[in-house]
């Protein structure tokens, strides 16, 4: 296909590499680095996920669009990714409860979108050559001009990104007069987990990032989460959160995190994140829980991961999911505390709901404490 086509849109990876596509969405320029999502379903909830800012979405499943968007399947207030990458984009959708098509959602969010990609080439090229930053392009910028820009994309390697979505005022959510309050440490938190819990009998406080532990105090919790969100966690070292998670795990409340919590829990006991070769990022990744040996389909999307030499030297901590396809860490707690956490996401938006026994075990460990 040539470049100077109507409606042309091209993709740039950072080594130069060059695929071709139609524009689907707005006239522009987008960049950031380039992941795959194997999801078959969920577009809204991964497009809103505040874990993918910064994030060019590839989706490997052949439709994008089919059954449009409603906004109770939003996990955020907007889309949240750098741009979109796909096959098939439909203007057609077809589904009794949806309100728009996404076609309209993504002009309304001004998001660069690229159809008609040969997505399984692409996917197969940074399964192989690792996730890499990339430049999406429909304003007919010459290729070129593209080369020399996706040169100047900041690494994910020790970028920080989750002081540019984390709410800036606190706020509530929830039935003010649930059995349990819980004060969330906002990173980028996805409105399901909140509604996990609220559906757990739960009163959530959220906090900005940057909030100390008195501050989450003074809400008067029976337990503390700490929330998945974009970047790499060890960047988060420069704004003082540290200091602030080890403050809550030497307290005496449960502790739940999840994904970037996850990982920022290991970070203030010294067990140290590193970034992966391509990530995961999909909704059928098989998990063992190491304590019950029972396995679980999980919702993943993260590129970077705890070390796992440092949990298993770890005195205070202990492996508890291992990740079956890769063996890496998937899940940790702590040995006399109520502390766990994992690196997938149990409130599965989308996905299969196997691990939503997790957000139990966390009620369940505040309600000990009564
Ligand atoms: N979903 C998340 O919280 C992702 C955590 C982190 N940004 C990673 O990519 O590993």
């Amino acid at each position: 296909m040539e470049y100077n086509q109507r409606d042309t849109a091209v993709i740039v990876l950072k080594d130069g590499t060059v695929f071709y596509g139609k524009s689907v969405g707005i006239k522009g320029t987008a960049y950031g680095e380039i992941c795959f999502n194997t999801g078959m379903t969920g577009y809204q909830e991964i497009f809103t996920d505040p874990s993918y800012y910064g994030q060019i979405m590839l989706s490997t499943t052949a439709h994008i669009g089919n059954y449009g968007v409603n906004v109770d399947e939003v996990d955020s207030d907007g889309i949240k990714i750098a741009g979109l990458v796909c096959k098939n984009f439909s203007y057609n959708h077809s589904r009794a409860n949806s309100e728009s098509d996404l076609f309209d959602y993504l002009d309304k969010h001004q998001l660069v979108a690229i159809s008609d990609v040969d997505t399984r080439a692409l996917t197969a090229y940074i399964r192989d050559n690792g996730a890499m930053n990339a430049v999406i392009s429909t304003d007919g910028k010459p290729i070129d001009e593209l080369r020399e820009l996706v040169k100047e994309v900041p690494s994910m390697d020790g970028l920080e990104l989750a002081s540019k979505v984390s709410t800036k005022e606190a706020y509530f959510f929830g039935d003010e007069n649930a059995t349990y309050k819980v004060s969330a440490l906002d990173f980028g938190i996805k409105t399901n987990i909140l509604r996990c819990l609220a559906e757990r009998d739960c009163y959530v406080k959220v906090f900005p990032y940057n909030s100390s532990y008195e501050e989450l105090l003074a809400f008067n919790p029976d337990g503390i989460f700490l929330s998945n969100g974009p970047g790499d966690p060890s960047a988060l070292g420069k704004l003082g959160v540290l200091p602030v998670v080890e403050s809550i795990l030497g307290g005496d409340l449960p502790v739940f995190g999840i994904c970037l919590g996850h990982q920022l829990i290991g970070l203030s006991k010294g067990i140290n994140t590193f970034k992966m070769f391509s990530g995961h990022r999909g909704v059928n990744h098989p998990i063992l829980n190491t304590i019950s040996g029972k396995g679980e389909i999980t919702s993943q999307n993260h590129g970077f991961a705890v070390i796992k030499e440092d949990v298993l030297e770890h005195a205070e901590f202990e492996i508890s999911h291992l990740h079956l396809n890769d063996g890496t860490v998937a899940g940790m707690q702590m040995k006399d505390k109520d502390v766990f956490s994992v690196q997938y996401h149990p409130e599965s938006s989308p996905g299969p709901h196997d691990s939503r026994y997790l957000f139990d075990q966390f009620v369940s460990n505040m309600g000990k404490k009564e």
